[in-house]
Parts: structure tokens; C-alpha cells; sequence
């Protein structure tokens, strides 16, 4: 019985702890961390509810100390994704015909696990596991991760309230079913709220999922998933497997149940699994929903009436938290000439009190990259920047994998505003500079705009309001999330839905309603309380 309209009250942003020194979340989170690095994990795949352990193991290490070993995770085959995928689809029918308040009691529950008893364990997962120091775990595998899960189902809710208008003698209703098939959700290793937010949104919407995390994430995801079982998710609905990206994709993408791919990650491997899905389409039962977001090469450009303190906080933290390696992190920045020097000096200023180091020290603003394929790609930008004509280092430049794979904040200054690190993604914590002439701001906006594939986050900072205008118009393809007068990262659930266009993805917006809309497939249903029973039009006379 639920006879009765369901409310699901927009909710506020979950609170942001500080770890102060001294405060008790800092305490709780350190006993946390001691106790992941005190134990082995030993983490299995789940498949219909069941943990699933292969015996072929892969090790889990921090990345700030590459010499620790955290435990382990079970690794899978196609064997295990076509049994996820069996699972879901066994799982499906009962899961869509659950009514959507007992479906959102899950989703609500979770959250309020994470908020509450679970909240260290998903941040020191994500501090060993990804190196994020604790500010930036907090934001993203307690607060983000919850205001996904809470908004979510309030948008949901806010969907299935649409309905069409009825005319007389008529009821019309809107159905907005799960997709039919299976939704497979890939994930990337640097947010642990994406990687809950793309299986969650989807199954929240009455789908089921085969949910694929990065190797490098697997730490986190994990503690997610066991939170979801514990917030009542049935078996099946949420299949989590670890598997090479190409052996799943053979799995899934020939599937004739494959009904759509929530995807966050780099733009190469999402433009190869469209072409892949469209070699396959004729195999499908239903056109499959393709959402992936995707990389960025994010900029920063000021006017000649920006305040220089702002411009340099804005590339400080915008470029270089979580060791730059947000698909919004600003990359390039483009300085004009009266206020570049002075930019420059407090940018470099700043970087020199930034300490580099593990992340259990709280006391360390930069931590390690993902991993060794990641360290070295990096080097190797700054390597040739070290030898490019018209290319100068002036902050950072050094990097070392003895102990973890550590890499200095990095600021590039070229001559070339289509230098290579001007234009490619790189994902690390190197920021390219351009100085360009103060008068020419139209022509550097035009520059911004053709110089890279990518549109994801970009800002302008100055105190001209004619300025602000100018850039918002001229950029206004060049970014999904458009900032003035601040970093281009941070986004928040409910606040700034994100997403970018143009190589940078789809643009569904995560954490907002037009993501959802993806997982659903309307059904229309048209009632007529009295039918006609003479097929005559009424106002054709009789002859
Ligand atoms: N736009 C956004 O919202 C957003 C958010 C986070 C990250 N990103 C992007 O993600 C990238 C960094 O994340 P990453 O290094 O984890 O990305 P990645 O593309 O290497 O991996 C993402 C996921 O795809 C899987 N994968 C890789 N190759 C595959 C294949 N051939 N078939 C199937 N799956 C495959 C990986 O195992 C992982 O689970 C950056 O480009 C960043 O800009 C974008
Ligand atoms: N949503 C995050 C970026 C996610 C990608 O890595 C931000 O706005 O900084």
C-alpha cells in the first residue's frame, strides 16, 4: 500500500568538516587512516549480492608511499561480466516495479551512513587510496558523495511529479520507466563521487547496473559498495566487477541487452566506446543512452583590471589542489601585461609555502599523482618544457618517484599561446602561463576559445563589468561551467550542475535533473473514461 504522494524535500548541502587542529573529526579521521594502514584488505567483486573472489589478486598501494601495500582486490574476466550482466537482468524486473519511496529509502539511508558512521572510512579510503590530503577527500568522498545521493532523489521525485495535461472524457499520464536492458557505469580514479554518483543515479531511476571503477579507485568504490548492501540495496541491482576496460567492453558492448553507459573519464577512451557502440547497433534491443563525461584543458583568463591577489589565489588553488588532476583544474592562464609580473611573484610566493608529502601528514597542501604511467607522462611535459625555445620553468619543475610519485606544482610561461601544454590535457599539477598584450583582451578571448577540443570549465577574472560581459559572450561554447571571478573547480551539488560540451563530454550536468532524464524512458499513457461507440465524426450532418 502507498496511497499517498511522497514528499522529497529539496535538501541543503552536507556541511563541510575542517580538521582543524585539535578538533575531534581530525582525530576520528587519523584513527581511521592508522587502521586501513594497519590491516590487509583482502576486497572482493560483488555479483548478485555475492562477494566473488578469483584468486588473481592485484595490490593496492598509496601512491604517496608506493611501498606500502593496503591489501588487494580480486580481478575478473569476461566470465564475471557476463554474470553481473545476468545478474541485472534478473534483478531488473523486481527492482523497476519497486515503488520509488521504498527505492529512494535506500539512496537516502546511504547517504546518511556516509554523513554519519561511515564518513572516515569513505575519506581515509580516499586519502590512501587516490592521495587526496583531507579537505579534498572531504569535499568529494563525504559531502559530494552524499549531496549526489540526497539531490538526487529529490530531482527524481521533482521528475515523476510531470505529468501532461488531460483534455475532457481523457486521463493522460507520464510513466518514466528504468531503460530496458542493463546500464553499465565506468568511473574514473579521481573522484570518489562520481564513481557512487554514475551506478547510483542510474539505479535510482529503476535501472541496473554493471559498475566498472578505475584499478586505482577500487580502495574507495569498495567501501562504497559495502555501504549500499548495509543501506538495503538489493542483490543484483549494483554489480561491481574489476576487469581490463577492453574485456568488458567486449562483454557489454555486444550485448543485446545493453540499454546505455554512464561514463566519466578521459576522452580517447569514451570516443572509442561510442564507435564501438555504433559498429554494434544493430544488435541492440533499444537505442542505448551514451553519457560520458569527459577531459578539459580548463583556462583562466584576466583582464587588465583584475586584482592581481585574486588572479594568483585563483591559479593556486584552481590549478594545483588535488595535484591538478580535477578535469576542471585550471591549465593555461592567460595574464595581461600591466598586472603579469605581479601576478607571477604572488603565484610563486604561494607555491613555495605549499608542502609536499603524504597525505596522513595534515599538514601537506600537495600529495602524490595516481600512479607511475601518470608521474611519468607528466615528467615528460616538463622535461620538454625544460628545452622548448621561448619556454621558461618559474616555479617547480622537480619530481621524484623514490618514495612516492611526488611532482613539484609546476608553472610553464611560454611566448606561444598554442604551445603544447597550452593546448593539451596533461592532468597533473603543471600550469601553463601566456602573457598577452593588456589592450588586445578581444583577440586573447578569440585565442581561448579555438586553442583546445575541450570545453569543460574556464574563468574570467576582472572588475570591469564591460569586460565580464565580453568574456561571457565570446566563451560562451568554450565552457559547460563558466566562472567569474573565481577558480574554475569546486562545483557543487545543487548549485553548479557540471558538465562540459564540445570534446569535454555530453554535457548531462551530473548532480542535476537533466542527468536523470538519461536513466528514464517515458511511457505515455493515454485513458479515455468514455469511449465513442459510433466512429462518425459529430458534425457530419446526415444527408
Ligand atoms: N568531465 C568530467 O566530469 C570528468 C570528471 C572526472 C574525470 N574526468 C576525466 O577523466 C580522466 C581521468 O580519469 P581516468 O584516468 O580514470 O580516465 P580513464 O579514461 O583512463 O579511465 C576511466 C575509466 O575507463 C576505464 N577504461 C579505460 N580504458 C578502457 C577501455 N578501453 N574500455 C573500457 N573501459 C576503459 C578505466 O579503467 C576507468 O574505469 C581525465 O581525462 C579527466 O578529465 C572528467
Ligand atoms: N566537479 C569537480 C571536477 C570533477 C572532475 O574531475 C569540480 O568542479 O572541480
Amino acid at each position: 500500500m502507498h496511497n499517498a504522494y511522497f514528499d522529497f524535500a529539496a535538501p541543503a548541502n552536507e556541511p563541510v568538516y575542517a580538521y582543524a587542529p585539535g578538533s575531534p573529526e581530525k582525530a576520528a579521521l587519523k584513527k581511521q587512516l592508522a587502521a586501513f594502514k594497519a590491516t590487509q584488505a583482502d576486497i572482493p567483486m560483488y555479483i548478485n549480492g555475492q562477494e566473488v573472489r578469483t584468486g588473481k589478486t592485484v595490490d593496492l598501494r598509496p601512491p604517496h608511499e608506493h611501498q606500502h601495500k593496503l591489501g588487494h582486490f580480486h580481478y575478473g574476466d569476461a566470465s564475471h561480466v557476463n554474470a553481473a550482466i545476468d545478474a541485472a537482468l534478473a534483478a531488473r524486473a523486481q527492482w523497476a516495479a519497486m515503488p520509488w519511496e521504498q527505492r529512494a529509502a535506500i539512496f537516502l539511508k546511504a547517504a546518511e551512513l556516509i554523513a554519519g558512521k561511515y564518513r572516515y572510512h569513505m575519506n581515509a579510503a580516499t586519502m590512501l587510496g587516490q592521495s587526496k590530503n583531507a579537505y579534498q577527500a572531504e569535499i568529494d568522498s563525504a559531502c559530494e558523495l552524499i549531496d549526489f545521493l540526497r539531490f538526487n532523489v529529490h530531482y527524481v521525485s521533482e521528475i515523476y511529479r510531470q505529468q501532461p495535461v488531460s483534455s475532457a472524457g481523457v486521463h493522460n499520464r507520464l510513466e518514466y520507466r528504468g531503460l530496458e536492458g542493463f546500464v553499465l557505469a565506468v568511473t574514473p580514479f579521481n573522484f570518489t563521487a562520481i564513481a557512487g554518483n554514475l551506478p547510483a543515479s542510474a539505479a535510482m531511476c529503476g535501472n541496473v547496473v554493471v559498475w566498472k571503477p578505475a584499478d586505482t579507485q577500487v580502495f574507495a568504490a569498495h567501501e562504497f559498495m559495502k555501504i549500499m548492501i548495509e543501506a538495503g540495496l538489493p542483490a543484483g541491482v549494483i554489480n561491481l566487477v574489476y576487469v581490463d576496460g577492453p574485456v568488458l567492453g567486449d562483454v557489454v558492448f555486444k550485448h543485446p541487452d545493453f540499454a546505455g553507459i554512464h561514463f566519466t573519464g578521459s576522452t580517447g577512451v569514451f570516443q572509442q566506446m561510442w564507435k564501438t557502440i555504433g559498429e554494434n547497433i544493430q544488435r541492440y534491443k533499444t537505442y542505448p543512452r551514451i553519457v560520458g563525461e569527459t577531459g578539459g584543458k580548463d583556462f583562466v583568463v584576466a583582464h587588465k583590471s583584475a586584482d592581481p591577489a585574486v588572479v594568483a589565489t585563483a591559479l593556486a588553488r584552481g590549478a594545483f589542489e588535488y595535484q591538478g588532476q580535477k578535469c576542471s583544474a585550471a591549465s593555461r592562464a592567460y595574464l595581461p601585461g600591466n598586472i603579469a609580473q605581479e601576478v607571477k611573484e604572488k603565484l610563486v610566493a604561494q607555491l613555495k609555502t605549499m608542502k609536499v608529502g603524504t597525505t596522513e601528514d595534515f599538514s601537506n597542501f600537495i600529495n602524490a599523482v595516481i600512479d607511475e604511467r601518470s608521474f611519468n607522462k607528466i615528467a615528460k611535459y616538463i622535461d620538454n618544457a625544460k628545452q622548448a625555445e621561448g619556454v621558461q620553468i618559474i616555479a617547480g619543475g622537480k619530481y621524484d618517484k623514490s618514495v612516492g610519485y611526488f611532482i613539484e606544482p609546476t608553472v610553464i610561461e611560454t611566448k606561444d599561446p598554442k604551445y603544447v601544454t597550452m593546448c593539451e590535457e596533461i592532468f597533473g599539477p603543471v600550469l601553463t602561463i601566456h602573457v598577452y598584450d593588456e589592450n588586445k583582451f578581444e583577440e586573447i578571448l578569440e585565442v581561448v576559445n579555438t586553442t583546445s577540443p575541450y570545453a569543460l570549465t574556464g574563468s574570467i577574472i576582472a572588475q570591469d563589468r564591460y569586460a565580464i560581459n565580453l568574456a561571457t559572450d565570446k566563451l560562451v561554447n568554450a565552457a559547460g561551467n563558466f566562472y567569474i571571478n573565481d577558480k574554475p573547480t569546486g562545483a557543487v551539488v545543487g548549485q553548479q550542475p557540471f558538465g562540459g560540451a564540445r570534446a569535454s563530454g555530453t554535457n548531462d550536468k551530473a548532480g542535476s535533473a537533466m542527468n536523470l532524464y538519461r536513466w528514464m524512458s517515458a511511457r505515455t499513457i493515454k485513458e479515455t473514461l468514455v469511449p465513442p461507440t459510433d466512429y462518425k465524426y459529430p458534425f457530419v450532418q446526415e444527408a
